[in-house]
């Protein structure tokens, strides 16, 4: 069994963050835990209210996992403010899990900032360095590179950028653009594109922080990078495409286990 820990967000109306990073562990048959970043009140519609939790209880969290429980990989998700990353950092470097997948989440579907706007240089400087593989959406990649991105063209050229910025690799997720949903990774010497028929469905809360929750499963599971790329986007692709009528606004993915292959965890 593979042992998988969410530093992230909590969302109440379970679409996405902490949430959605359990669901995904769950429906790969892995076993979820979670460091809880901040309390936000959202729901498909969007975020009304955001607590941040004291930096020196995301360390007590982190700290009370690892020194009882073998963590076989790590997602990041929403870090809201520079004391919480700088911790996050700082005690990922001292507990060297052997893989962590950042996924900068900076401002929400609904338009509402998860991430201080003086967090972005912390961001960087701080976790990008430690990160197997980093997967910003385009609007994120534009505010790491300060450049426009319009095509996947650019995405290229964005994900060589922000791979010299120190992540063994970079995914820059292609949903915000229109058309097929084209993800573009580079691992410092390959592009390679990851392609799916776009779903017209508005239940795509909570798509990155899918995606990038399974791609830390499937590197726990000893899946290489690509592979793992590849079974993470299959599965956000299903999760879509069966998504859940639930809320007035952008609803959730459904993580339904029986939708997937099996897959051998001892
Ligand atoms: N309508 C869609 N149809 C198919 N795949 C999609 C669709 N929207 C997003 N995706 C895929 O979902 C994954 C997440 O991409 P996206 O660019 O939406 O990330 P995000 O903006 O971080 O997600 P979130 O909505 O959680 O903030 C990518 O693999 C992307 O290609
Ligand atoms: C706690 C938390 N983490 C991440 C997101 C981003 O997801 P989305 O862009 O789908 O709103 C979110 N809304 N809430």
């Amino acid at each position: 069994m593979k042992h998988l820990l969410t530093i992230a967000g909590s969302d109440c109306s379970g679409g996405a963050g902490i949430q959605a990073d359990l669901k995904t562990f769950s429906a790969l048959g892995t076993y979820g835990m979670s460091v809880i970043t901040a309390i936000t009140a959202q729901n498909t519609q969007g975020v009304d209210a955001i607590v941040e939790i004291d930096n020196t209880m995301v360390k007590a969290q982190i700290d009370a996992i690892f020194k009882d429980i073998a963590v076989h990989a790590v997602k990041v998700g929403m870090v809201s403010n520079r004391e919480i990353i700088a911790q996050i950092s700082k005690s990922l470097l001292e507990w060297l899990p052997p893989f962590v997948v950042v996924d900068p989440v900076m401002v929400s579907t609904s338009g509402h900032h998860l991430l201080k706007p003086e967090a972005k240089t912390t961001l960087i400087e701080d976790l990008f360095p430690i990160a197997t593989i980093i997967t910003p959406n385009i609007p994120e990649a534009e505010v790491i590179l300060d450049r426009k991105i319009d095509d996947i063209e650019d995405m290229e050229e964005a994900a060589k950028a922000i791979y010299n910025l120190g992540p063994k690799g970079v995914l820059v997720k292609g949903g915000h653009l229109l058309g097929d949903a084209v993800d573009v990774f580079f691992d410092g010497t390959t592009i390679t594109k990851f392609t799916s028929p776009r779903i017209h469905k508005t239940n795509t809360h909570g798509t990155g922080c899918t995606l990038s929750s399974a791609i830390a499963t499937h590197l726990a599971l000893e899946f290489d990078l690509l592979t793992s790329i590849r079974k993470s986007k299959d599965y956000v692709t299903k999760a879509i495409d069966c998504g859940l009528e639930i809320g007035k606004g952008d609803g959730p993915l459904h993580h339904f286990h029986h939708l997937y292959p099996s897959i051998d965890t001892d």
